[in-house]
């Protein structure tokens, strides 16, 4: 099949690896042509593990094609996917400015008929929204081709992206025109097979579901983080209430993680865009409010443990912060909560040592630029003459440090956890304070 991805960010190119790694000839599109010239060299502006040999070995195959051509690429293909960013705007909703753009050169570009996939996430009703858009630069041209928007939202995690995206618990795929659904089918049948993993709905029930999943999931964290507080104040222990809880099948083990807080690219704001689409609707979500709320006192939460401990001014103390990026294996910071705990170390006096395995280069030139610390080579340069250890992002090199080394570098043995990453029992044996998360 022949198919043009529009946006080459997290999920256009893993989408756009993964249709191509299946045999189909695929265009990728974008509108930053330093992007499109650094992918065509097989720089990949981005860390996700398996995207980078993915893109070049299709590449170089002749299947996968870079390009800021649109028109060109939709001349080739008979299916697009939008796959532009769809931000948090000012009032709170999905800003649609970019897959706005898109329908409409989409609607000034195609010569013949087009299924056209929402597979970014937007609010219901933008697939009629991007259906009328385009009809109306195609009556505009005097054009009558047949046009299908379909819902079709993505679920990939990052860090784990194209795994997800080559098997995927299911696929949401929202549209009532029979032959766009006989054609989604034969598409997803490789990443699918012999599963019925292939959800069919309407397009407004597949826009929601998106929104729905996302909420629930960070629900479940706000949910956890909010049992870690009150565990915090009876003394119990999250992590064995967690174990506890989540051997109910019907609760489960997973997203029970407390922690300093949910980031990223996608819980933040899609919870913020379902509670705005609700007030617009003239629901209060209050559920939805209160997840978020807790997720914003969340990322304070280790900053108020630390200052509890040594006191609100921190001038003088050192901190080496363990972990930038707002999960591990990725490097992207958006919405971290290192931001913020830093910015709070910086506000109360303290210095600041980072280190992170992949996302140094996003803080120096973007996140933290204004922000006055010192980036590190490795996590134990970070920790030479500080005062304590943050944990905020839980990689795997920092899962087992040599923590011997640790009390030789530190000056206090004095380590926060926001990831609940270690044993208390341990720590405390071998000579650290340590302060975790709901313990
Ligand atoms: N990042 C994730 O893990 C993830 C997962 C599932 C869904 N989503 C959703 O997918 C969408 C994309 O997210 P992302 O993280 O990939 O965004 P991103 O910011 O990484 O990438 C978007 C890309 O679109 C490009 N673009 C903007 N306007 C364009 C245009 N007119 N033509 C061509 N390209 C254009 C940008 O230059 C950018 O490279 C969002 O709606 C997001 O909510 C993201
Ligand atoms: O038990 C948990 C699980 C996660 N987190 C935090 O939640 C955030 C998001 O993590 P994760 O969901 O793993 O990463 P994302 O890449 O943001 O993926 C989410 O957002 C994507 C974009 O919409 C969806 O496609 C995915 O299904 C959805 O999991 C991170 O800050 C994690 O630290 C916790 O605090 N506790």
């Amino acid at each position: 099949m022949n198919i043009t991805i529009i946006g080459s960010g997290y999920v256009g190119l893993v989408t756009g690896a993964c249709f191509s790694e299946m045999g189909n000839e695929v265009y990728c599109v974008d509108v930053i042509d330093e992007k499109i010239e650094s992918l065509k060299q097989g720089i990949i502006p981005i860390y996700e593990p398996g995207l980078e040999e993915l893109v070049k070995t299709n590449y170089q195959n002749g299947n996968l094609h870079f390009t800021t051509n649109l028109k060109e690429a939709l001349d080739n293909s008979e299916i697009c996917f939008i796959a532009v960013g769809t931000p948090m705007g000012e009032d709170g909703s999905a800003d649609l400015q970019y897959v706005e753009a898109v329908a409409c050169e989409i609607g000034e570009s195609i010569t013949h008929d087009m299924i056209v996939v929402d597979k970014s996430t937007v609010p219901v009703g933008t697939a009629d929204k991007v259906d009328k858009i385009i009809n109306e630069e195609l009556k505009k041209r005097g054009e009558d081709y047949k046009v299908v928007v379909v819902s079709n939202p993505e679920f990939l995690k990052e860090g784990t992206a194209v795994m997800d995206f080559m098997r995927p618990e299911r696929v949401i795929v929202g549209t009532d025109d029979a032959d766009t659904i006989e054609y989604m089918k034969n598409l997803y049948e490789p990443f699918t097979k012999n599963h019925e993993r292939m959800i069919l709905m309407d397009v407004h029930s597949a826009e929601m579901t998106k929104y729905a999943s996302n909420s629930m999931l960070a629900n479940r964290i706000s949910f956890m983080n909010e049992i870690a507080n009150i565990c915090d104040e009876v003394g119990a222990d999250v992590d064995q209430v967690r174990k506890g809880m989540g051997s109910d099948s019907r609760i489960g083990h997973s997203f029970l993680y407390p922690g300093c807080g949910y980031g990223g690219s996608c819980f933040p704001k899609d919870v913020t865009a379902l509670i705005k689409t609700a007030t617009d609707h003239g629901y209060d979500a209050k559920l939805l409010k209160s997840v978020e709320a807790v997720n914003n006192e969340q990322k304070y939460y280790l900053v108020n443990k630390i200052k509890n401990i040594l006191g609100d001014d921190l001038s003088g103390k050192t901190f080496a912060i363990w972990g930038l990026a707002f999960k591990p294996e990725t490097d992207d910071m958006r919405e971290a909560s290192s931001i913020i705990i830093i910015r709070e170390l910086l506000n109360a006096g303290a210095k600041v040592n980072v280190y992170d395995p992949k996302a140094m280069t996003s803080a120096r030139e973007f996140y933290l630029k204004d922000m006055d610390i010192n980036y590190c080579d490795n996590k134990y340069e970070a920790l030479d003459g500080a005062d304590a250890m943050v944990l905020v992002t839980e990689w795997k090199e920092f899962r087992s440090p040599n923590f011997n080394y640790m009390k030789e570098l530190l000056n206090n043995n004095l380590i926060f956890d926001g990831r609940n990453q270690y044993n208390t029992n341990f720590l405390e044996k071998n000579g650290f304070e340590y302060h975790a998360v709901g313990k």
